[in-house]
């Protein structure tokens, strides 16, 4: 990495947004001894991924959690030596409940994908014909070719239907998992990009699937934690500047930013979709017209409350038949000690983005007082809301078309973010993959402009 002290060689990159994309481009292009600015429009670093005070409580914008198959998050973490603030499950366990029935989804040290059997033959909400069907479907899931365009146009409901999966089992399997990592029902999701969740998380190692959260605000996790690694290895952060323009010149680029042009010969755009559609110089994807409009957005919405005393014994619960998805044990992390903080994360919430926080008090509440009878006798000390509108794009059918590569028409013009083509929904570990490959084609295209060192940069950033 380049540090202080460590003379500059590459070109000067200008890397446009701070999310977990923008961070890892930029420290990408650090380590390789590009001299990097940073501009990021809002006051922090870590875009989606953030927290904020509320009455002494440390609140995250939404619940996220990562899994052990997300490598390259976790290398994330690790170069901003926070792999130590966060809680990764020994074996993947997860506690499923309706009203009356609770159930575990727990792996057995066995190899993928017998590690789930024992768990699915004790699973309540199927029927033995169901499970004999769920395995049928399971290996034939795994054999789906994500690559093949043709996967992309199917939806994924109508293919688990196709393959004699019932309402019953698409609710309390497919969708418990597919939801809360597609952002997305079965039915409107694309067979390509579920297929690469399944076959990922589930079908292919026993121990991809284990579940990891952060045990601080993720704002300490992840902005914080980027701006010193930032600051370390040589780049300048500039935060509450956002990028009005981005102009060619005839040797490199120019950004805008609160009216001053800073001159660079790179640039990594790291913005969310419609803002680098909004930027983009004209010819620098080959795209539809209204791509950005097309991939369009799902919201997340976060239903939080505070008891009096614990009425969640584990750290996390999954719901079956109910709106309340996953209920999540914020205590630890926010900072109270006194009665238990719990968030409900609701994803694909467009059926509640809009309604007022008393509407979702009354939805919400006896939602979660049948999944954890403790609750009932609790009482609630807080219970207000935080929504997301723009979470994700839409994991739609016919969305890989919509998604364009790291590197555009343009010399020295590279793209990242979780919705750019990584293969992956929009993730914490998409997002991060886009950045270290915008970073990668960067240093291997753009020449260094005083390279007085024989070690060629590409392999300084490897
Ligand atoms: C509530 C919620 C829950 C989620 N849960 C999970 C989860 O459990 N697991 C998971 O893996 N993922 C989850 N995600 C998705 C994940 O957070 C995102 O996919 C990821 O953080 C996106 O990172 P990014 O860098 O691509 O984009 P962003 O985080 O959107 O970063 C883009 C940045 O660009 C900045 N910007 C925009 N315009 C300009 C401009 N003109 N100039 C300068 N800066 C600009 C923005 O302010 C922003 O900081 C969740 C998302 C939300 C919202």
């Amino acid at each position: 990495m380049a540090g202080t002290g460590t003379p500059a060689l590459g070109p000067r990159v200008a890397v446009i947004g701070g999310g977990l994309a923008g961070i890892t481009a930029a420290l990408g292009c650090a380590d390789a001894r590009c001299p990097v600015t940073l501009f990021e429009s809002r006051s922090w670093l870590g875009g989606l991924t953030y927290s904020f005070s509320r009455d002494g409580l440390w609140v995250d914008n939404g619940q996220h959690v990562f899994l052990r198959c997300c490598t390259r998050y976790r290398a994330l973490l690790a170069r901003l030596g926070v792999e130590n603030d966060v809680h990764l499950q020994r074996r993947l366990d997860i506690p499923v409940h309706d009203a009356d029935t609770a159930g575990r989804l727990r792996r057995l040290p066995l190899p993928a994908p017998l590690h789930l059997g024992w768990a699915l033959l004790r699973y309540p909400w199927l029927s033995a014909a169901d499970r004999a069907r769920f395995v049928r479907a399971a290996l034939a899931l795994r054999a789906v070719d994500v690559t093949d365009p043709r996967t992309d146009t199917v939806s994924f409901g109508d293919w688990l239907r196709a393959h004699g999966q019932r309402r019953a089992t698409i609710d309390s399997l497919w969708d418990l998992v597919g939801i809360a990592t597609l952002n997305a029902h079965a039915d409107d999701a694309s067979l390509a990009l579920a297929a690469t969740v399944f076959q990922i998380g589930l079908l292919t190692r026993a121990d991809a699937a284990d579940i990891g959260w952060s045990r601080i605000p993720l704002r300490r996790l992840h902005g914080d934690a980027a701006r010193s690694a930032l600051t370390a290895a040589g780049a300048t952060v500039r935060t509450g500047a956002k990028v009005t323009a981005l102009e060619r010149t005839p040797t490199g680029w120019t950004v805008v930013a609160d009216g001053i042009a800073t001159e660079v010969d790179a640039v990594v755009l790291a913005v969310p979709h419609e803002a680098a559609a909004a930027l983009l110089p004209a010819g620098a994807v080959d795209l539809p017209p209204d791509w950005a409009a097309a991939l369009g957005h799902s919201p997340i919405v976060n239903v939080h409350v505070v008891y009096d005393r614990p009425v969640l014994p584990e750290p996390f619960r999954a719901g079956v038949g109910t709106a309340a998805q996953w209920v999540f044990d914020r205590t630890p992390a926010s900072g109270l000690d006194d009665g238990q903080y719990l968030a409900i994360s609701v994803s694909a919430a467009d059926e509640f983005i809009d309604r007022p926080t008393a509407e979702l008090r009354e939805r919400f509440l006896p939602a979660l007082h049948r999944l954890l009878p403790a609750a009932r006798a609790a009482r609630v000390r807080e219970f207000f809301v935080t929504r997301e509108r723009h979470a994700t794009f839409r994991p739609a059918p016919g969305t890989a078309r919509l998604r364009p590569g790291p590197r555009t028409a343009l010399p020295g013009l590279y793209l990242a973010g979780a919705w750019t083509d990584t293969g992956w929904p929009a993730t914490m570990e998409g997002a991060v993959r886009s950045g270290e490959s915008a970073a990668a084609h960067l240093v291997s295209d753009v020449p260094a402009i005083s390279d007085n060192s024989s070690t060629p940069i590409s392999e300084v950033f490897r």
